[in-house]
């Protein structure tokens, strides 16, 4: 009976502790005084492209304010007031010219504040294939301290899934352009449960509601006060709320044009405005009064006139009548209640290396699994394979112009068709990758090796497939040791041809200047490969060097042909080694060749691992 009791009070712990809307450990103030960002936007001039006009711009201009533990506040503006802007500052995400104070606790952010903190963007970055279960469990097993189960860990997920009403869609693939997937709010939900399952004391929402309908903007708002209530500070930016939302924020900030007009207790901003002549003439949504007031429109007149004057009139009294007060009471305010980076001192990192390379190959295999197996990718390697097959059907070495040929189309088509592939795997992960990494979720050495080895065996198996399916219908040498130093050279060339893609995609991060900068890259190698030109200029002779086919070809041509060995040629006996396109490379220096493809294979993907370390934090 007592041991019953027992199971049932752990029970009854694991439940509360495992509920998201359960009190937080380390309730933070976040105050922030005279917050000033600047940009500096460059301005070409285009008659005279050498004059470069740098012009500043104040997106913020001053802004000031305090939530407390437990309260929700709601950034209101028009469209590029710097709503955003002052989010992702006081999310600790915002690079550049950023002045006045921001402090947690009254302490400056710092990459530990990174596990306290869940910051839901405007735009939803989630994986299409993956459902709303496999997308929160993923996340679970890597945000999650290593402390708890995997198991535990799931069960946490369900939890959030259950408590943010996802069971309907839990087994539905995210979607994304052109894949029926869940619905956009569901979506926007399960980006905060991505954030929940930290069970984060402070809660960033870029609108949270937008683009759905009211009914499911009143549920998420709703389900985003639950947590408030829970000892965690909420901060939103907010287009339109209706009435009823609007009301249920503790405290609001109204923007114009980087200008506080408004801050202070949601009940008290219609008094404020009235209070200094400033009132709707008929029964209106309050922040739709609110957004008119900042965009200098009254709301009893919709023309455009004076609406500067408004605006300046709207700051001054600002200034003159709430500034100081705020001012005073963010400064006297005693925050420094818990020290959340000095009391509990987490770890950098929630899991270990190990765990998050397996967790993200995992990931990665399931995300992915409709590419590797893709029918059409597979079914191009098989045709290409079975036409070369054909055109080459059992050549002998006496047609020395054909074999050769052959050995430097495998250069070129597993030179372009590897790099093509990687190329394209920094830039389509680039928003998921600033994110978790903003988020503190996995080190970049565990994502880029989950990233990297995950697409291996299947970049192998094809151009395995590939080298079975010609080699034996070609003809070519029949000796095993032949056939698998020729796949041993096609397969080192695949992996270099990619290494290279991926470097090219991680630096410009564009998918189309990659390519084009690919394509340019590889057409060089392949044309100084040794097959179409023999004679190449000293000055532009090491270009060979740096090129993948011609260390390829090398190999390949060392794979079928021996020194002294020799061939038919009109009537005659000639050495292989005297064939122009066999003699450009030689059969010497198979070792060099080997060596210089190894350094490459290890240079490209240093290159790229340095490259993605530039952008592994998302910053505005
Ligand atoms: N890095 C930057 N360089 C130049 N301009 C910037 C930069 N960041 C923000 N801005 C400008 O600052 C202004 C505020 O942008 P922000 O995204 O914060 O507005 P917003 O109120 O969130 O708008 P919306 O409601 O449309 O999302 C905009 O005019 C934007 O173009």
């Amino acid at each position: 009976m007592a041991a019953q009791m027992v199971d049932i009070e752990a029970q009854s712990s694991f439940e509360q502790t495992s509920s998201i809307f359960n009190k937080v450990e380390s309730p933070i103030s976040l105050k922030f005084h005279e917050v000033v960002y600047t940009v500096t936007i460059k301005k070409q001039g285009w008659l005279n492209k050498m004059k470069n006009k740098s012009l500043e711009k104040q997106i913020l201009k001053g802004i000031t304010g305090m939530v407390l533990p437990g309260e929700m506040l709601a950034m209101l503006g028009p469209s590029g007031c710097g709503k955003t802007t002052l989010l992702t500052a006081l999310g600790g995400r915002l690079s550049g010219k950023l002045n006045g104070t921001i402090t947690y606790n009254g302490k400056p952010f710092s990459s530990i504040m990174k596990r306290y903190t869940g910051f839901v963007p405007q735009d939803d970055v989630l994986y299409p294939h993956l459902t709303v279960t496999e997308t929160l469990i993923f996340t679970a097993l890597l945000r999650l301290p290593k402390d708890l189960t995997s198991q535990e860990k799931v069960t946490h997920a369900e939890d959030v899934i259950n408590q943010l009403r996802l069971t309907r869609c839990k087994n539905v693939i995210i979607g994304g352009p052109g894949l029926r997937g869940v619905s956009g709010g569901e979506r926007k939900r399960v980006s905060i449960g991505q954030e929940m399952l930290i069970n984060p004391s402070l809660l960033f929402l870029d609108e949270p509601t937008s683009g759905l309908d009211s009914t499911t903007a009143q549920r998420i708002v709703s389900t985003i006060r639950e947590l408030a209530r829970g000892g965690r500070t909420v901060v939103m930016t907010i287009h339109q709320p209706s009435s009823k939302l609007f009301y249920a924020f503790h405290k609001v900030l109204l923007l114009s044009e980087g200008n506080s007009l408004f801050f202070g207790k949601g009940s008290e901003v219609m008094s404020y405005f009235d209070s200094i002549g400033f009132s709707p003439s008929v029964a209106m949504n309050p922040s739709d009064f609110l957004l008119d007031l900042a965009n200098g429109i009254l709301s009893d007149d919709s023309s455009c006139s004076g609406q500067n004057e408004i605006k300046q009139k709207l700051v001054l009294a600002y200034k003159s009548n709430l500034a100081n007060n705020l001012k005073a009471e963010v400064l006297e305010f005693d925050d420094h209640m818990t020290d959340v980076s000095e009391d509990k001192k987490p770890e950098r990192w929630t899991t270990t290396w190990w765990q998050q390379v397996m967790v993200l190959l995992r990931r990665g295999v399931k995300e992915r699994r409709h590419e590797f197996f893709s029918s059409l990718k597979i079914g191009q390697v098989i045709a290409v394979s079975f036409l070369t097959g054909l055109l080459w059907w059992q050549s002998e070495t006496s047609h020395l112009q054909d074999q050769s040929g052959l050995l430097f189309f495998y250069t070129g088509f597993w030179g372009f068709f590897p790099l093509f592939q990687a190329i394209f795997t920094f830039p389509q992960e680039r928003l998921m990758l600033c994110k978790e990494r903003s988020s503190g979720m996995y080190r970049l050495s565990s994502y880029f090796v989950s990233r990297t080895l995950g697409d291996l065996p299947m970049e192998m198996v094809l151009p395995t497939l590939f080298c079975i399916i010609t080699y034996y219908m070609a003809g070519l040498k029949p000796s095993f040791g032949s056939f698998m130093y020729a796949l041993f050279a096609l397969l080192l060339s695949v992996l270099v041809s990619q290494g290279l893609g991926l470097a090219l995609g991680a630096l410009v991060m564009d998918q189309k200047s990659a390519t084009i900068l690919g394509s340019v890259i590889m057409l060089s190698f392949t044309l100084a490969g040794g097959y179409y030109v023999q004679h190449v200029p000293d000055f532009i002779s090491w270009i060979k060097f740096l090129s993948i086919s011609q260390h390829t070809y090398k190999l390949l041509i060392g794979s079928q042909y021996e020194r002294g060995q020799t061939y038919q040629c009109g009537g005659r006996t000639c050495l292989v080694t005297d064939f122009p396109a066999v003699n450009s490379v030689g059969l010497d220096g198979q070792v060099i060749s080997i060596v210089m493809l190894v350094v490459m294979l290890v240079l490209y993907r240093v290159i790229a691992y340095l490259a993605l370390m530039r952008i592994g934090v998302l910053k505005r």
